[in-house]
């Protein structure tokens, strides 16, 4: 009850109740109180296994210990001196070392800021207008990122936003995901007017697609043929798979890379870094402006450097196997119960889309039934499993799921199959 009462004060405060849309679902969201691990609990005290994980961010789970005395102890000295502090330093000298492509780097306080100065600094740098994106591929909430956009623009039917100039939006072409051919064609049409291609290595915002034949290879060559630079989103796959960023999975060298979520330890942030002759472009060492009064703030840079100081000695293949396990069993389930579901997975991060085909892009996703993916969604809510409530998004495994987090959620599941 008490839930829905506070929900109530919140539709008379925020759009549709809500701070973000994509944390609004019908009949109403469920009001979060706590976390800790691999559970949060509501208002009502009911404890649910979370999938969602702040869309990304916990991978160690909520309230970690290490993480919470570091912003703890922060919070003693002072929260915001408007000046250089030593946890930029820290924070900023693990990325670069452990991502080999970025020379240089800028803090900024989400992922939405990190790409709109990327693609800037991109425009800067190369002097050229245009920008492609992937159909789907999602990079925030500015103008130059809500064209064809995913995660909550398309749960809400909005992928192209009111609001955004004609004049900005055409500025933006539009590709397709795991077709390198349909990204040539607007490199051929828009010969050497075009300043970078950003994409995330593997879409995380239209439930996951894992990049195929070579896709992201050919973009490299195609960026690096026509003079364009390349940027990888790296806002969720960063530090999600391993103590790097999936470009080093992929063996790409990206120009610039874009993160956020991970390297924030749940605090708020984002990053744009990459080559030093592109990065030296940026103010005020250069004519790209670029700026923000919280940017590198010791309480983020704080939860950072201890989610990351921990992750460095993980071992990965735990969150890994963990969701491999899981995609394996209820695969059986979806076969068992002659479902047509296809589990697209990579690593530690799942979707499932109630399509018998396999799902590879944009198209495929649409084509997907978001109706039993709703009805799975509450399902699993009120059997005490919270993913995140969009065939849209992803789920998130992290380092504090546990083997009985692993056998309810079958459970829970083996429930949502009898009754679609
Ligand atoms: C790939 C990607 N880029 C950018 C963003 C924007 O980040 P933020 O929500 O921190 O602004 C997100 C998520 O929101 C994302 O998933
Ligand atoms: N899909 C988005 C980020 O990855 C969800 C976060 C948000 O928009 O609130």
């Amino acid at each position: 009850m008490r839930s829905s009462e506070l929900f109530k004060e919140a539709l008379e405060l925020f759009p549709l109740g809500v701070n973000s849309p994509v944390r609004y679902y019908s009949p109403e969201p469920v009001m979060f109180a706590q976390g800790h691990g691999s559970k949060i609990l509501d208002v009502n005290g009911k404890e649910y296994i979370d999938y969602s994980l702040g869309f990304g961010p916990m991978i160690l789970g909520h309230a970690n210990p290490d993480v919470s005395n570091h912003i703890k102890s922060q919070v003693d000295k002072g929260i915001l001196f408007g000046s250089i502090s030593e946890n930029e330093i820290k924070l900023g000298k693990t990325i670069k070392n452990a991502v080999g492509s970025i020379e240089r780097l800028r803090f900024t306080n989400s992922g939405t800021e990190a790409t709109m100065h990327a693609i800037r600094l991109a425009r800067g740098f190369t002097g050229k207008k245009y920008i492609v994106k992937m159909e789907g591929g999602y990079h925030g909430a500015h103008d130059y990122a809500l064209i064809k956009s995913g995660s909550g623009t398309m749960t809400f039917g909005v992928p192209s936003s009111a609001g955004v100039p004609e004049e900005v939006s055409r500025t933006v072409l539009v590709g397709r995901y795991n077709d390198a051919e349909s990204i040539e064609k607007l490199f051929k049409e828009h010969r050497n007017e075009i300043a970078a291609v950003i994409t995330e290595p593997v879409l995380g915002n239209i439930g996951v697609i894992n990049p195929e034949n070579d896709f992201l290879n050919s973009l490299r060559e195609i960026t690096e043929k026509y003079s364009s630079l390349l940027i990888f989103d790296e806002v969720i796959t960063g530090f999600r798979f391993g103590f790097k960023g999936y470009q080093d999975i992929a063996g790409i060298k990206p120009d610039l890379t874009t993160m956020g979520k991970i390297i924030g330890g749940g605090a708020p942030v984002g990053m744009f870094g990459g080559r030093e002759d592109i990065m030296a472009h940026v103010a005020p060492q250069g004519d790209v402006y670029e700026a923000g009064t919280f940017s590198g703030n010791p309480l983020t840079m704080a939860a950072g450097i201890a989610t990351l100081d921990q992750l460095k000695s993980k071992d990965y293949s735990a969150i890994t196997n963990y969701a491999a396990r899981l995609e394996e069993k209820l695969n059986s389930l979806i076969s068992e119960y002659n479902i047509d579901a296809t589990i697209n997975r990579c690593h530690s991060m799942f979707q499932i889309f109630f399509n018998k085909n396999k799902v590879t892009d944009y198209k495929g996703a649409t084509a997907s039934d978001t109706e039993k993916f709703n009805k799975m969604f509450h399902t699993l809510l009120e059997k005490g499993i919270f993913f995140p409530p969009s065939q849209f998004e992803t789920e998130f495994v992290s380092f504090a799921h546990s083997e009985t987090d692993l056998e309810s959620t079958v459970d829970a599941f083996s429930s949502v199959l009898k009754c679609l």
